[in-house]
C-alpha cells in the first residue's frame, strides 16, 4: 500500500513537471514573440514591453517550481482534495482547472493551521517529500478522528518533517519554509494589518523566516500594486543580504529591492567607518535640527553690506535688502534650493530698483527720468551680471546634500561641544571632494535629510536628458547618412520604384530612429526604485529592526509614506551604538501609538544545549531573562577550550577548525575584528571579506557580521572582546554545535564543559 501511495504521488508531480514544462516553452515562445515584433511607435514599443515584462515575470516563477512543486494535500470532509506547491498550476482546459494550489491561496491555509482540535474541515493532511521532485515520503496527519481509514504514511510524530528540516545541513543560503511554516508563522504572515507590524522574538525563531514569508505573501495578495511600487527589504550587511538573497526568488517573486540601510542614498556607497561615537551622535534625533539650524545659518544676511561692481555703476547689497529677500524665499517653505530663485528675485529686483532710482534720478525731484522700456532693459542687465550672481551665491548658496555634510563635519555647530568633536573630520582640500569622501554607514541619513532640506534642483538632470536626446537624435542621423549612403553605392542599379530594398531613410527620419535608439526601460519597479532617492515603496520590510538609529528611522519612513511595514528584531541583540532602546522610542515619532507587536517564542535554530548557555549573556544585566523555547535538543553540550596564551590561539583555532569541519556542513569562525588577520592567516582556507561566501565550509567572520547568518558548526574566539550583544548573537548562531575557544576568563557567567 505505502509503495502505491508514493506512486500515485509521484505519477501526480510527472504530470505537473510535464505541465510546468509545457507553460514554460509557451512563456518562452511569447517572450521570442514580443521581442521580434516591429515596433513603429510608442504604443506598439509598450505594448511589447509588457509583453516581454509579463512573460519573463511566468519564466522566474515557473523556474522556482522546478524544486519542490508539490509539498502538501489536503483532503477536506467534503471530498475536496488539493495538492499545495510553490506555485499554482492549472490544467490546459477549458475550466483550467487548478492542478496545486499556491500556498498562499485562502484555501491552503489549513495546511499551516488546521489542528485536531480545530480541523478547519480537513480529513487529512498529508506532506510531501521530493528531493528534485522525486518523492521520498510522505507523512500523513489524521484531523477527523472518526476517521478509520489509513495510508501506511501516519507517522506518530507530526513534527518529523519540520525536525528533518531543521536538522538538515545548513548550506550558507537560507531556504524557504513554505512546506513547514508553523502556525504562530503562518498568522504573522498573512497577518491583515496594514500599518507597521513589529515581530519580536529571541535569536533562531523565524522572524527573518517569516518576515521573508510575509513579503512573498504580500506580493501575492496585492500583487497589482507592489508591483508597481515595489517592496523594500532591509537587511543589516552585504552578507546578511547574501544570505537570504535566494528565498523570494526560489518562491517565484523578484519585484523586491534588498539593501543595507548604508544602500539607501542612490550615488553613495558608505564604505567608512565611524567610531562608537561618532555613530551615536550622527544617529541621535538631534541631529536632524542641527543640519536644519546649519542650512538656516548658510542662508546668511551681510554684514557689512556687500558692495557689487556693475557696469553702470556700484551696487549696494544691504542687510535689508537680504533679509526681506530671505523673508521671502524662507515664506514660501520650500526647501533650500528650490526657494533660492525666490531669493535671487527679490534681491535682482531691489538692487534694479537701486540703479533705477539713481541713473533716472531727476535733479528737479520730479518723476524718474528713465520709462518702463529702460528700466526693463537695466533689470535684465542685473540679472544677467556674473557679480550680483556671486553675491546671491554668498548669501544663499546653491548646494548638493554632498557637499552640504561635508561642509557640515568639517565644522559641525548646533551641538554640545562633546558631540561636535566626536563627529568633526579634518579639512580635505582635495579637489574631488566631497564626491570621493569616504562616507560612513551613519552618514547616509544624514545625506538623506540633508537632500530633504535641501530639495532636488532637477533642472540640470532634465538639461542632461534633452542633451542626451539632441545627441541620440544626432546619432540617428549619421545612421541614416551612413545607410543613405551604402545605397546608392550598392543599389544604384536597383534604385528603381519596385525596388524591395528599402533603406532606413525610406522609412524613418532621424527623430524617430533616435527614439528606437533610446535605452528602453525595461528595468523593474524595483530595479527602478534602487536608483530613485524619493520612490515610495509599497511595502518595506526592516530585518534587525533593534539597529537603526532615529535618523535611519526618519529615512526609512520618507520611503514607506503608506506606513506598510514589517519590523522584525530583537532588543536583546542590538549592537550598534545608535540602535533603539525600545520599539515605542523608534517609532512614536513616526506613527504615534498606531503599530502592532507580536511576539514569537519558539528557536527553531539552536538546540536547547546551546540555548541553555548562552543565555547566561543577557542574564547579567538581567536576572529575569528568559530565552526563547528550543524545538529541539542535539544531546551536545557547548565546549570551551583553554588557551594558555594568546601566541598559542591562532594555532588552536586552526587545529579546532580541522576537527570540525565536516563534509557537507559550514564552520563559522567568529572572532573579534583584532584577531582576524592572525586566524586568515592559520585557516587560509576560509572566506572572510566585507561580504564573504558563506557556501564556502569554513567563513570567517566579525560579530557584526555574524547578525542574521547561521551555520552548523560555530567556533567563538576570544568572548572576552566582545560586547555583551555580539556574545549573545555570536552564541546562538550554531544548529548543531558550538565551541569557545579562550585566553582569558569567561566574561558574563559563561558556563561550559572544559575541554583539552
Ligand atoms: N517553520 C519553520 N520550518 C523550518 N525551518 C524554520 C521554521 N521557522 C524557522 N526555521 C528555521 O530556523 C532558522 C532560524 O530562522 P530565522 O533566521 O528566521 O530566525 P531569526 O528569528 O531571524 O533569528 P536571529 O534573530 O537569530 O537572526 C532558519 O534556518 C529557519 O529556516
Amino acid at each position: 500500500m505505502s509503495n502505491d501511495g508514493i506512486r500515485q504521488e509521484q505519477e501526480f508531480i510527472d504530470l505537473l513537471r510535464a505541465r510546468l514544462g509545457a507553460l514554460e516553452a509557451q512563456a518562452e515562445s511569447a517572450v521570442q514573440a514580443a521581442l521580434g515584433q516591429e515596433v513603429t511607435n510608442a504604443q506598439t514599443r509598450l505594448e511589447r514591453d509588457v509583453r516581454v515584462a509579463e512573460n519573463s515575470g511566468l519564466l522566474a516563477a515557473y523556474a522556482s517550481g522546478e524544486h519542490g512543486l508539490c509539498f502538501g494535500r489536503l483532503v477536506f470532509r467534503d471530498g475536496a482534495d488539493h495538492h499545495i506547491g510553490r506555485l499554482g498550476i492549472r490544467a490546459d482546459d477549458e475550466e483550467r482547472t487548478p492542478l496545486v494550489v499556491d500556498w498562499r491561496a485562502d484555501i491552503a491555509r489549513p495546511f499551516y493551521l488546521a489542528t485536531g482540535y480545530e480541523p478547519m474541515g480537513l480529513r487529512r493532511r498529508r506532506h510531501i517529500t521530493t528531493e528534485r521532485n522525486r518523492v521520498t515520503a510522505l507523512h500523513d496527519e489524521i484531523l477527523d478522528l472518526g476517521d478509520a481509514e489509513r495510508s501506511g504514511f501516519e507517522g506518530s510524530d507530526a513534527d518529523d518533517v519540520l525536525l528533518a528540516a531543521l536538522d538538515a545541513a545548513r548550506t550558507g543560503r537560507m531556504h524557504d519554509i513554505v512546506q513547514t511554516i508553523q502556525a504562530e508563522q503562518d498568522r504573522i504572515i498573512r497577518a491583515p494589518h496594514h500599518g507597521v507590524l513589529v515581530v519580536e522574538g529571541g535569536p533562531g525563531t523565524g522572524k527573518t523566516a517569516v518576515a521573508l514569508h510575509r513579503a512573498a505573501y504580500l506580493l501575492y495578495a496585492q500583487r497589482e500594486l507592489l508591483a508597481r511600487r515595489a517592496v523594500l527589504i532591509v537587511g543589516p550587511n552585504p552578507a546578511f543580504l547574501a544570505y537570504i538573497g535566494q528565498v523570494l526568488p526560489s518562491l517565484g517573486e523578484t519585484g523586491v529591492l534588498l539593501a543595507t540601510p548604508a544602500e539607501l542614498f542612490p550615488g553613495v556607497r558608505a564604505t567608512g567607518t565611524d567610531t562608537p561615537a561618532a555613530a551615536a551622535v550622527k544617529g541621535a534625533a538631534a541631529m536632524a535640527d542641527a543640519l536644519a539650524a546649519h542650512l538656516r545659518d548658510l542662508q546668511a544676511l551681510p554684514d557689512p553690506a556687500l558692495v557689487v561692481e556693475h557696469d553702470d555703476g556700484v551696487l549696494i547689497l544691504t542687510r535689508e535688502i537680504a533679509a526681506a529677500a530671505r523673508e521671502r524665499a524662507r515664506a514660501t517653505q520650500l526647501p533650500h534650493n528650490l526657494a533660492r530663485p525666490h531669493f535671487a528675485f527679490a534681491v535682482i529686483d531691489a538692487l534694479t530698483e537701486q540703479l533705477v532710482e539713481r541713473l533716472g534720478h531727476d535733479p528737479f525731484g520730479d518723476e524718474n527720468l528713465l520709462g518702463p522700456d529702460d528700466q526693463a532693459l537695466i533689470g535684465k542687465a542685473v540679472a544677467a551680471s556674473a557679480a550680483v550672481h556671486a553675491a546671491i551665491d554668498e548669501l544663499w548658496p546653491q548646494l548638493t546634500p554632498e557637499q552640504f555634510l561635508a561642509d557640515y563635519l568639517e565644522e559641525p555647530t548646533h551641538l554640545p561641544p562633546a558631540d561636535a568633536e566626536a563627529v568633526r573630520r579634518p579639512h580635505d582640500s582635495r579637489p574631488e571632494l566631497p564626491a570621493r569622501w569616504e562616507w560612513t554607514p551613519a552618514d547616509v541619513p544624514l545625506l538623506d535629510e540633508a537632500a530633504e532640506l535641501l530639495g532636488e534642483d532637477d533642472s540640470a538632470r532634465r538639461a542632461a536628458e534633452e542633451a542626451l536626446r539632441q545627441e541620440q537624435i544626432a546619432y540617428a542621423q549619421g545612421v541614416l547618412d551612413l545607410s543613405y549612403g551604402s545605397r546608392t553605392q550598392e543599389f544604384e542599379d536597383r534604385d528603381d520604384e519596385d525596388s524591395e530594398y528599402l533603406a532606413a531613410h525610406d522609412l524613418i527620419d532621424a527623430e524617430r530612429l533616435a527614439d528606437r535608439q533610446e535605452e528602453v526601460d525595461h528595468r523593474t519597479a524595483a530595479e527602478r526604485a534602487a536608483a530613485d532617492r524619493t520612490w515610495a515603496f509599497g511595502y518595506v520590510i526592516v530585518d534587525e529592526a533593534q539597529e537603526l538609529s532615529p535618523m535611519a528611522w526618519r529615512l526609512l519612513m520618507r520611503r514607506c509614506p503608506t506606513r506598510s511595514m514589517t519590523l522584525v528584531g530583537d532588543p536583546a541583540q542590538t549592537s550598534e551604538p545608535a540602535g533603539c532602546g525600545s520599539w515605542d522610542a523608534a517609532l512614536s515619532p513616526h506613527v504615534a501609538d498606531r503599530w502592532q507587536r507580536v511576539v514569537l517564542d519558539v528557536n527553531y535554530r539552536t538546540p536547547a544545549e546551546i540555548m541553555d548557555t548562552a543565555a547566561a549573556v543577557p542574564r547579567t544585566a538581567d536576572p529575569s531573562f528568559t530565552p526563547p523555547r528550543s524545538v529541539r535538543s542535539t544531546g551536545v553540550r557547548p565546549w570551551a577550550l583553554n588557551v594558555p596564551t594568546a601566541e598559542e590561539l591562532p594555532g588552536a583555532v586552526a587545529k579546532a577548525v580541522a576537527e570540525h569541519t565536516a563534509p557537507d556542513r559550514r564552520l563559522a569562525v567568529i572572532a573579534p575584528e583584532a584577531e582576524l588577520d592572525a586566524l586568515a592567516a592559520v585557516v587560509p582556507e576560509a572566506a572572510r571579506g566585507v561580504s564573504p561566501d558563506l557556501t564556502q565550509p569554513v567563513v570567517l567572520l566579525a560579530p557584526a557580521q555574524a547578525k542574521g547568518l547561521e551555520f552548523d558548526t560555530v567556533l567563538v574566539v576570544e568572548p572576552d572582546g566582545f560586547g555583551a550583544n555580539e556574545l549573545y548573537v555570536a552564541l546562538t548562531r550554531a544548529t548543531q554545535r558550538m565551541g569557545v575557544l579562550h585566553t582569558a576568563t569567561l566574561p558574563f557567567g559563561l558556563e561550559l564543559e572544559t575541554v583539552r
